[in-house]
């Protein structure tokens, strides 16, 4: 990516609500059980909140609820003072871009194609192109813009992925495990570049301490409830992660960032 990747972080952006996402009380059940349960967060205004927590604990549900891939039993998604549930599917598209683990086509695709994916819920423009290949040239992949799409790397599909995003211009961006697939260079240049953005951004991350380094807020989610949120500092602390994960682990501040790292051990007893 053509961003430097450094965990340091900019200044916050300064306070505006007209694209915070809020969070309120959404349930999602699944063959009559209850995978997301009355779930509530804000993301604030251009800001990156990481969702963490176990295997199966429901982040990917909650994604989908939020982006309303997954229609919610109850509950409300507000992005500023928009009722992201009430409006039709593309007006809804126009503001959320989701990035996430998704099945391959058999229709032959140039990446490029693919990219310009991300103008369709917008009316077409003269500018799409070069829109997509600015969003190619940020994850480094414009070079690979006339590829066929399925010569693609599983890192390189996660970066067009991420483009086509991009292309959207979104006002939320959701992300399901960006960083699978991704080297260490990518993993850190690309949530570095997710939060220098500046767009209100919710991603599902495993790795804790690349959630660490750059997300803003983290909320850590256990059997479809929220079990801890807050700044990684609070809530990445050994008695939550014993709790929550069932491991146990150390926190050191980072050598340079002054951002919690952590190792971790099998529980002691
Ligand atoms: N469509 C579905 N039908 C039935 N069960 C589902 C469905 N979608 C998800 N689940 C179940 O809901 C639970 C939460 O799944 P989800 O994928 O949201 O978890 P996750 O936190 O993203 O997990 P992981 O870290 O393993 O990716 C799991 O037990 C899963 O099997």
């Amino acid at each position: 990516m053509t961003v430097t990747e450094s965990p340091v972080r900019s200044p916050a952006a300064p306070a505006d609500e007209s694209s915070t996402l809020r969070v309120a009380d959404v349930s999602w059940s699944a063959d009559g059980t209850l995978i997301v349960d009355g779930v509530s967060l804000a993301v604030r205004s251009g800001t990156l909140t990481g969702l963490l927590g176990p295997n199966g604990a429901g982040k990917s549900s909650l994604l989908r609820a939020v982006g309303g891939t997954n229609r919610p039993d109850g509950g409300v998604v507000r992005l500023g003072d928009d009722d992201l549930l009430a409006m039709r599917r593309r007006d809804r598209a126009r503001r959320v871009a989701v990035v996430e683990q998704e099945s391959t086509t058999d229709v032959p695709l140039r990446v490029l194609d693919v990219v310009l994916l991300g103008r369709t819920p917008h009316r077409a423009g003269d500018s799409d192109e070069a829109l997509a290949l600015d969003s190619l040239d940020t994850v480094g992949m414009r070079e690979l813009a006339d590829r066929d799409w399925h010569t693609l790397s599983g890192g390189e599909r996660q970066r067009v992925h991420l483009a086509r995003a991009l292309t959207q211009q979104p006002r939320l961006l959701l992300l399901d495990e960006p960083t699978n697939h991704l080297d260490i260079h990518y993993q850190l240049a690309l949530l570095g570049f997710v939060h220098d953005l500046g767009v209100t951004s919710l991603a599902a991350l495993h790795d804790l301490n690349l959630a660490a380094a750059y997300c803003d807020e983290v909320v850590l989610l256990r059997d479809g409830r929220v079990a801890a949120a807050g700044s990684p500092r609070d809530v990445l602390v050994p008695e939550v992660i014993r709790d929550v994960f069932g491991v146990d682990c150390d926190v050191h501040p980072h050598p340079r960032t002054g951002r919690p790292v952590l190792t971790f051990s099998p529980l002691s007893g």
